[in-house]
């Protein structure tokens, strides 16, 4: 999969696909005045190539071949290197049918401009070294988003915040690099053994708490599965329901009256979950509803969470405290149900009794407890991470970094000259991971073919 090449211009509808109050064409390159000037007519009657940058002028896209006016448009100006590619930038602002872009687009490559690939856009602004590979990804990350927790985070990695990270790590790595090929070259002057810990540890400290938000950046980025399950008419569909803020599972009074299970995603203070209803979970000679519970047992092993509902308005059951045994209580968040009605047990000497975290009380019939275990569901699937901290979402970034560590705790632990040829490795995949280093055309071509045309 080779490059596309540079030095052309490039053109693409920058807007979605579909109808659209306003659709923009971007153009890209150092044709791309030329290429406007052939198909946009300023009202002011001034050229297209003498527009200062950063204007907007109104004029009319023109058809040059029969003087058809194609449509009203605005006309956006960029100029190299003030642009978002680094190179000259025009966008034309047209209504935002499908046959207006697409006529428009045809004109541009009637004009000059070659169609823009996936991502092409972004790989220039990469390439004239206005974002690195990072900030490249979380563009597309961020295009991608499909919650706020996941927007939020690609909006910290556009801004640098990893970047800056990897910066001080590389920064770190270089300098105990530095000292050690200065002991090789002048042995004598005796650099202390001790001046390469400081710095090593801080870098590998910094690495290690960037991994460790991994697990919640994946949580963030392709949402969470939780496992809702207690016995039969414990309340789960209830509670289902509840959480949706609409009817989605049968709720009725006949226990194990969900034989199998429902999934439905549903937000959880912006974070993307999907909930799974499970059958009631107790020892049962049907068939048919033996099934469901395994199939429930599965689910709760299988997923990041299970919501353990007891209902608290019967006493507890031999098989309750079965249930909490059967599940790590890590994965674990247990809820009194129905709180509404009189209780037949207290939750603080439940939680001591079965040996669980907080018991929850709540009711799906009056909301009562429901943003309280909405808070604590964030909680449990991202943790601390849940804050304005940047979470590390990208396999890539994952993989880069796992190397790194690697590289830095064989330096700690190796013989200098060994150490150093781990160094060079780690500031390697570092480079590779920023995109400042050598970074192979495979990469590069395989991370922006995920992009969309015109991004
Ligand atoms: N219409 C439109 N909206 C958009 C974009 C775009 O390209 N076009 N963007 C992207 O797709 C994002 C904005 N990103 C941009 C980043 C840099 C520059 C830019 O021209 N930077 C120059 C000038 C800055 C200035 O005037 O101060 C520079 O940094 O030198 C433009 C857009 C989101 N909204
Ligand atoms: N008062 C009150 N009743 C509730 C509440 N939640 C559920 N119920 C009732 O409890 C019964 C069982 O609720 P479901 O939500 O169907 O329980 P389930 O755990 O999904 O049951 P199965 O499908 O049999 O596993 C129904 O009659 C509900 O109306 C609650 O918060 N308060």
């Amino acid at each position: 999969m080779p490059l596309p090449p540079l030095g052309d211009t490039i053109a693409a509808i920058a807007t979605a696909p579909g109808v659209g109050a306003v659709g923009i064409v971007r153009l890209s390159g150092p044709e791309s005045y030329a290429v406007a000037e052939r198909l946009f007519a300023p009202r002011s009657g001034a050229p297209v190539a003498a527009l200062p940058p950063g204007r907007v002028v109104y004029g009319r896209i023109v058809d040059a071949a029969t003087d058809e006016t194609v449509d009203e448009a605005l006309l956006l100006t960029f100029r190299a290197p003030h642009s978002y590619t680094g190179e000259d930038v025009l966008e034309l602002q047209t209504h935002g049918g499908p046959a207006v872009l697409r006529r428009v687009l045809d004109l541009c490559t009637a004009h000059g401009a070659r169609l823009a690939g996936p991502g092409e856009f972004t790989l220039r602004a990469f390439l004239s070294g206005r974002l690195d590979l990072v900030q490249a990804e979380a563009v597309l990350d961020l295009v991608n988003a499909q919650s706020d927790s996941a927007r939020r985070n690609a909006a910290l990695g556009l801004s640098k915040a990893l970047t800056e990270q990897l910066g001080l790590i590389q920064d770190d790595i270089t300098r105990v690099y530095g000292d050690i090929q200065a002991v090789f070259d002048y042995p004598d002057e005796g650099v202390p053994e001790a001046a390469f810990q400081a710095p090593l540890e801080r870098a590998l400290g910094r690495v290690r708490g960037l991994l460790s938000t991994a697990r919640a950046g994946r949580v963030a980025q392709r949402g969470a599965r939780l496992a809702l399950i207690g016995r039969p008419n414990a309340g789960k569909s209830s509670l289902l329901n509840a959480l949706l803020g609409y009817r989605r599972s049968i709720v009725s009074s006949t226990p194990g009256t969900t034989r199998d299970y429902l999934e439905a995603p549903v937000d959880i203070l912006g974070v993307p979950v999907t909930a799974v209803d499970t059958a009631g979970i107790r020892d049962t000679g049907d068939a048919v509803e033996a099934s469901g519970v395994e199939a429930a047992k599965e689910i709760a092993e299988h997923a990041d969470l299970g919501l353990l509902l007891l209902d608290s308005s019967t006493p507890l059951a031999p098989d309750d405290r079965a249930l909490v045994g059967e599940l790590s209580p890590a994965r674990l968040l247990v809820v009194a149900s129905k709180s509404d009605l009189p209780p037949a047990w207290d939750p603080c000497a439940a939680q001591r009794e079965l040996g669980v975290g907080p018991v929850l009380r709540v009711s799906a019939a009056t909301g009562e407890g429901l943003g309280a275990l909405k808070e604590a569901i964030r909680e449990r699937l991202v943790g601390d991470a849940g804050g304005s901290a940047l979470w590390l979402t990208n396999e890539r970034h994952i993989a880069a970094l796992e190397a790194v560590r690697e590289h830095l705790e064989r330096a700690k632990a190796a013989p200098d000259d060994l150490a150093a040829l781990d160094l060079e490795d780690a500031l390697k995949t570092l480079g590779e991971l920023t995109g400042r280093g050598e970074v192979a055309e495979e990469t590069l071509a395989h991370i922006f073919a995920n992009f969309c045309v015109g991004k």
